[in-house]
């Protein structure tokens, strides 16, 4: 039998293959304006990767490119090695395990954290119905186990209105992991925290990193240091620089983007 055509640990097949995320050459434009201009960014199953970059840098874009709420003009997008995601709905890249929590928390204010939880597990019923039927003996331990993630097991009662800004996020990232996300992407989750809370939430994503992929936008750089993962700066809807915050942070050139020079 003759070797397949693409028998090399090299080209981009091969790095797609091992990937949980694969964006090559990924451009958009509005109205000629390259929001994203031919981005590339590959993260492996089980990493946590910060995004950093000024403002219009790009990295809401590409969020939106990943969870298909924007068709890329060209590139490639790919989870998991193989599926195209500029070809699916956003219902259908939800589906497939991708979650995204946007900066503003949006939980039920008028429901406890515990039917928060409920109502966001992964069922066939995701509506209000659910917290009428009793819930399995499983379905409660493991609404105990996303309160225990989540730091809050002795809010399990409270009304989520009551909580904290911080406390309010923590629910949220409770509830996307309710449907137990392969992929999960933070646009700015310690936006408005306290500096406690801050540290509490870089504690809990390493720990939810553990079973997943995370991506974090991120502007607060304390922060991204407590993270402790690789960085990727975007700049002008490109790659600008990639490595440990420290690499990044002495690179010349995003020392310029970032002190406009
Ligand atoms: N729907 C749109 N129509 C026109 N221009 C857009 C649209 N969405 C984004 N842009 C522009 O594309 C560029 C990139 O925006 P984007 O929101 O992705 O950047 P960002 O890195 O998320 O910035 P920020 O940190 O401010 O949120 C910006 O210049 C923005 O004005």
């Amino acid at each position: 039998m003759p070797e397949p055509a693409l028998a090399t640990n090299h080209g981009p097949a091969a790095l797609a293959a091992g990937s949980i995320l694969y964006l090559d050459g990924v451009s958009v434009s509005f109205d000629g304006f390259k929001a994203l201009n031919t981005l590339s960014l590959v993260i492996a199953p089980g990493e946590m990767r910060t995004i950093i970059g000024p403002n219009g840098a790009g990295k809401t874009t590409m969020m939106d490119v990943i969870t298909g709420k924007t068709r890329p003009d060209e590139g490639a997008v790919l989870f998991d090695g193989s599926v195209d995601l500029t070809k699916l709905d956003e219902a259908a890249i939800a589906n497939l395990g991708i979650g995204r929590k946007f900066q503003k928390p949006t939980v039920f204010e008028n429901l406890t954290v515990f039917e928060n939880l409920e109502l966001a597990l992964k069922g066939p019923r995701r509506t209000f119905a659910v917290l009428l039927a009793s819930l399995t003996g499983a379905q409660r331990d493991r609404i105990d186990a996303l309160l225990a993630t989540i730091r809050l097991t002795e809010r399990a009662q409270a009304l989520a209105g009551a909580l904290s800004h911080g406390q309010k996020q923590w629910l949220e990232i409770g509830m996307l992991l309710a449907q137990e996300p392969r992929f999960l992407m933070l646009d700015e989750p310690v936006a408005g925290m306290t500096d406690a809370e801050t540290e509490q939430t870089a504690d809990l994503l390493r720990e939810i990193a553990r079973d997943r992929s995370v991506l974090v936008v991120e502007h607060d750089m304390e922060f991204v240091r407590a993270l402790g993962c690789k960085v990727t700066v975007l700049h002008e809807g490109s790659v600008l620089a990639e490595g440990s915050l420290a690499t990044v942070q002495a690179n010349e050139r995003v020392i310029e983007v970032y002190l406009g020079r």
